[in-house]
């Protein structure tokens, strides 16, 4: 295995991958805004041409098209495959990664343009940097480099790039289940690096929370009405939605819509004890988020509610007046925007159902004329693996090899709505392998990657292709 000279090649390369992640980065690949649709189609093909320049067989998979509230229709954008070696006598891995991004606006509160990569002290600022534009980069050279130097890739590689992750991977379990038996046919491992560690200590990543995401529509008077004029006349659907919105969560975290809580598997003594010997700084962690108390003040509490017990998050309301000034107005209807992170053994057909029967209850205790709605519009389950499976222990080998530390064996409270159903449907193992900094901001303002986790991240992936091509084909 040459690590040395492939290691060298990464080092000498640095600028270009730099370079490539601002070209990336440029394309505002924002899979939630309707408008932005054609700048998502041109990242795919974008993706696409890159890996044939490479000399992959590459594909872009048509995965149909996606209704929008309205009715209308909407092209999907296509999923991009790629193989580079078909030896039979090697294993053959998929990574799979997302090349859509979050929403983001200069006006938002970042310090520089979102999508302008911007170097800061080492530090790339950009929308996707880290949430993954990078990480699926840094894959495609380490593929690149083995290339370069003539090194024989030690496993065949194959990638699935799709661009609906941030909105729940649209139309993706559909294109796995209909190449179950193509190209995922001698698919042997799927490698994820969608995620962060937790400290500034390398991670290997074994679950991820799932998500149900709802809209919970009230509607009322025909059109928005003068507060002045009409109101206290008027039985108002922000009044109903925010009353009805209070009763999901109480003060203290403690979700309120029955059957929730009581689905959840009950936290055994060795996570307890995993999830001590983690070493996790709680006031670098308030200090990094700008907090200055929690929801809980252990650690082991605290790990335990980010990644393994459900919670409940509003994310905004759409039709209420949200802009800078003081309108004096009644929203005719609004529609709030909430999600319920999932975990073993939470099952979200019946989440779906807990949430729409909780809410129509309370609501009808407020004896309102207006009209709720309330729809899921994401059920993505929870994904959990096997730590003692041979990839666990390549990838702590690999990341010995380059940082060498031991990695801390995480969870990620986060969703990739895709890895149950690589799971389910392909039945392979799957690894999650984090190059993402623990403070990189993902969704946030000022997302980033540091030069470092992006260029020694590539490496890992290199010395992490090599490890994989020595797991015994008969010991799994
Ligand atoms: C962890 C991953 N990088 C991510 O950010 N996933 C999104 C996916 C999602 C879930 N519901 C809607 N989108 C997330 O966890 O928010
Ligand atoms: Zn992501
Ligand atoms: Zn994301």
């Amino acid at each position: 295995f040459q690590y040395t000279e492939l290691v060298q090649y990464v080092d000498n390369h640095t600028e270009e991958y730099v370079q490539a992640l601002r070209e990336w980065v440029a394309i505002e690949s924002d899979s939630s805004n309707v408008l932005k649709r054609p700048d998502l189609h041109r990242m795919m093909e974008t993706t696409a041409q890159k890996l044939r320049l490479m000399g992959g067989t590459v594909e872009l998979v048509d995965i149909g098209e996606q209704e929008l509230p309205d009715g209308q229709t909407l092209a999907l954008p296509k999923v991009v495959t790629a193989t580079f070696g078909t030896d039979p006598n090697k294993h053959t891995v998929c990574v799979y990664g997302h090349v859509d991004v979050q929403p983001a606006k200069l006006e938002d509160g970042w310090a520089t343009d979102p999508y302008n990569l911007t170097d800061i002290n080492g530090n790339l600022y950009g929308r996707g940097a880290s949430d993954n534009k990078a990480p699926v980069l840094a894959w495609i050279h380490a593929v690149e480099a083995y290339q370069a130097l003539s090194v024989e890739l030690p496993v065949n590689v194959k990638f699935v790039i799709e661009g609906m992750e941030e909105t729940g991977s649209n139309g993706l379990d559909a294109m796995i289940l209909a190449q179950r038996d193509t190209f995922f046919s001698d698919v042997d491992y799927i490698i994820i690096s969608d995620c962060g560690w937790i400290s500034s200590r390398p991670a290997l990543t074994y679950g991820t929370r799932g998500n149900c995401y709802f809209f919970a529509e009230v509607e009322g008077p025909k059109q928005d009405l003068h507060s002045g004029v009409y109101g206290g006349t008027v039985i108002e659907p922000m009044t109903d939605l925010i009353g009805i919105l209070d009763t999901l969560i109480s003060p203290s975290g403690k979700i309120l819509i029955p059957g929730i809580r009581e689905a959840v598997a009950p936290l055994s003594d060795e996570e307890w004890k995993m999830y001590q010997d983690i070493q996790f700084d709680m006031d670098s962690y308030k200090s990094k988020i700008g907090v200055t108390q929690l929801m809980y003040s252990n650690k082991v509490d605290l790990l335990a509610h980010r990644w393994r017990y459900p919670t409940v998050s509003v994310h905004g309301i759409e039709g209420a007046f949200s802009d800078p000034g003081s309108k004096t107005v009644i929203p005719a209807k609004v529609t709030a925007k909430f999600s319920i992170r999932q975990v073993p053994n939470m099952d979200p057909a019946m989440v779906k159902k807990q949430v729409t029967d909780y809410l129509n209850s309370v609501f009808a205790k407020r004896k309102s004329p207006n009209k709720l709605k309330v729809t899921m519009v994401i059920g993505a389950k929870p994904w959990l693996a096997d730590t003692q499976h041979p990839l666990y222990e390549a990838g702590k080998a690999a990341i010995k090899r380059v940082f060498d530390v031991d990695p801390d064996l995480i969870r990620e409270g986060g969703t990739i709505p895709i890895a149950r159903t690589f799971q389910d449907v392909t039945g392979k193992s799957i690894i999650m392998l984090p190059i993402g900094g623990f403070d990189d901001g993902m969704h946030s303002q000022n997302e980033k990657m540091s030069r470092y986790n992006y260029i020694e991240g590539t490496k890992l992936f290199i010395a992490y292709l090599n490890e994989v091509s020595q797991i015994n084909k008969t010991s799994v």
